[in-house]
């Protein structure tokens, strides 16, 4: 589970988890970090809700029925799950793990179930991050100009939002939504960090002995 840096010392690929109450901006944030990050590979979930207008199967998301759904978790193809929405949704495993053996970091867009499940089996390459609407008013106002749900669905995002909020303290990073470049440019600093971090950079000790074999010549 090596990737290269940069700097050419090698790491151990990491799991970048965005959760956020629906409406705040996770599907957005993640593929302005897809566009710009290259190593960072989508985990494509599976879920049992009916697919939107625009969202594209196998891309968005694997759209199965629940008996495909079940049958998944029974043979143990996912490697979290969870019910959201009265809709089921897991990770499949197979494709994570094959990104991180090629030394690729995985995006996970998952909520806090997920997250705590990913984190229980993963902890040290698991970095969750939680994003923030500024306020109650913009996330209604981004459920509404998304146009992607009835009413009675953003009614109920909405009423779920306070819940899902609950588990922010949950998270190693905390991000408010307000100017989605900002935003941006944090997530993106979070994930620049984390790439950096000496215990994940499993080359470093190779890499400062050929340093000392250097100095000492
Ligand atoms: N645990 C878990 N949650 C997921 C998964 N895929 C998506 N979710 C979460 O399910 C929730 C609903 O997702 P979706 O129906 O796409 O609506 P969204 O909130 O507008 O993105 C979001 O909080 C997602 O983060 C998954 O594989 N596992
Ligand atoms: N900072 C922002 N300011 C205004 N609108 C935003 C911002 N971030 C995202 N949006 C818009 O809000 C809506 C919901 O964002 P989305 O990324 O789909 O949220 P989530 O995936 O968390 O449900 C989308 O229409 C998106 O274009």
């Amino acid at each position: 589970m090596t990737a290269q840096g940069f700097d050419g010392v090698e790491r151990r690929g990491l799991m970048f988890v965005l959760s956020s109450p629906s409406g705040a901006g996770k599907t957005t944030l993640s593929r302005m970090l897809l566009e710009r990050e290259p190593g960072l590979k989508m985990s494509v979930s599976a879920t049992t809700r009916p697919m939107r207008p625009g969202e594209v199967n196998g891309r968005d998301y694997f759209f199965v029925d629940k008996p495909k759904f079940e049958t998944m978790v029974k043979q143990g193809e996912l490697l979290e799950w969870a019910t959201v929405f009265d809709n089921l949704y897991g990770t499949p495993r197979v494709p994570v793990e094959a990104a991180l053996s090629v030394g690729q970091d995985v995006l996970f867009d998952i909520d806090w179930q997920g997250t705590q499940q990913l984190h229980q089996k993963a902890s040290v390459d698991v970095v969750r991050v939680f994003i923030l609407p500024p306020s109650a008013a913009d996330l209604e106002k981004r459920l509404h100009t998304r146009a992607q749900d009835s009413e009675e669905v953003i009614r109920g995002r909405m009423n779920r939002a306070s819940h899902e909020l609950s588990h922010w303290a949950e998270y190693d990073y905390i991000v408010v939504n307000q100017n989605v470049d900002d935003a941006f440019a944090e997530v993106q600093s979070i994930l620049k960090a984390e790439r950096l971090k000496r215990e994940r950079r499993t080359g470093l000790t190779e890499f400062v002995r050929g340093l000392q074999r250097q100095l000492e010549k």
